[in-house]
């Protein structure tokens, strides 16, 4: 239909939905660590990315609550789905950038309709009258309502796994072509709060455990590659991929630190999901409007 909202656009829609503030736009409250990335040798066999031919490398990450509200309680409705953000640095300055998120696919398919959701959840406040606008779409759109019906709470962030959603093209040395979809699955295993254990927890738990854990000892996740077979969505984020599919592991990340200042640490680091590098180009439209719609919020942050 001729829609076409900007990456502007996006950032005042999630302003209107979520409160005009100068932190970031979404999955604004959060906690930044610190760590390392140790690459497998089979990534090599899928993409020629320097950054899994360098051995051990540092990264920074931040774990995140969904909603654009700075103060949201971890226990409320807006809380999932939870976010993994990770940049690893390679020996030359270049960064490799993911921000996933806890959803293995997204609420809806592309930008426009992203833009659409959030004017209906904004319009579907609580005093609005039932069936609200987001309760009537929900109803014609399975997939989004897939999506709301099936969000978990992780009893700890590290107890949570973490999805890359968008797709992107790897290339190996041989100049031999696969799509892949991310996952980071955690070491500590998979736990998730039933509603009534969500009840019980204080509005800072997810913040204040993922903390106090790392001084305990590293919070580990392997990360993976989900290899698309023929008729696989590849620009469709909302589609998820067979479990069928194969996982290659490409490497491991310990978190094992906080950064040393952490409100300067929050303010000045930038993820960009959509970057392209040697073996590795994003294959989701969504995934560019991406890196066009996050420095505009970090611009504001500033
Ligand atoms: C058109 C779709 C999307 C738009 C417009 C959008 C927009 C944004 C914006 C504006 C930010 C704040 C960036 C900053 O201030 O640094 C952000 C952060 C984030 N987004 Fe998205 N996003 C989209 C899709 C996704 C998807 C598909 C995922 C999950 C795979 C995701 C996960 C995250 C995470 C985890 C963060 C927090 C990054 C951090 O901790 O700094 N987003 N998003």
């Amino acid at each position: 239909d001729g829609q076409k909202e900007t990456p502007q656009d996006l950032i005042n829609t999630l302003h209107g939905t979520f409160g005009a503030h100068h932190e970031r736009a979404v999955h604004t409250k959060g906690v930044m660590v610190v760590g390392t990335f140790t690459p497998t040798k089979d990534a090599s066999k899928l993409t020629k990315a320097p950054v899994f031919s360098e051995g051990k490398l540092p990264v920074v990450a931040r774990f995140s609550l969904f909603a654009g509200v700075p103060d949201i309680p971890d226990t409320a409705n807006g809380a999932a789905p939870t976010g993994l953000a990770i940049k690893i640095k390679a020996k030359d300055g270049t960064e490799f950038d993911f921000a996933t998120d806890q959803h293995n696919g997204f609420v809806v398919a592309t930008s426009d309709e992203f833009a659409n959701f959030l004017r209906l959840v904004a319009a579907s406040g609580p005093g609005v009258e039932h069936p609200t606008p987001l309760e009537k779409f929900l109803d014609g759109h399975p997939i989004s309502k897939h999506f709301v019906e099936t969000l978990t709470s992780p009893a700890s962030y590290a107890t949570a796994t973490f999805f890359g959603i968008n797709s992107f093209k790897f290339t190996n040395g041989d100049g031999k072509s696969a799509f892949v979809r991310y996952r980071f699955v955690p070491k500590a295993g998979e736990h998730y709060l039933k509603p009534e254990e969500l009840k019980a927890m204080g509005p800072n738990y997810l913040q204040e455990e993922i903390v106090s854990r790392i001084t305990k000892g590293p919070v580990v996740f392997d990360w993976y590659a989900q290899v698309a077979e023929d008729g696989d969505k590849i620009e469709d984020p909302s589609i998820a991929w067979p479990e069928s599919r194969n996982l290659v592991k490409l490497g491991t990340f310990y978190f094992n630190g906080l950064p040393q200042d952490k409100v300067v640490a929050d303010k000045q680091t930038l993820f960009l999901p959509g970057t392209s590098h040697p073996g590795i180009e994003p294959a989701d439209p969504m995934l560019t409007f991406r890196n066009h719609t996050y420095p505009i919020s970090f611009g504001e942050r500033q």
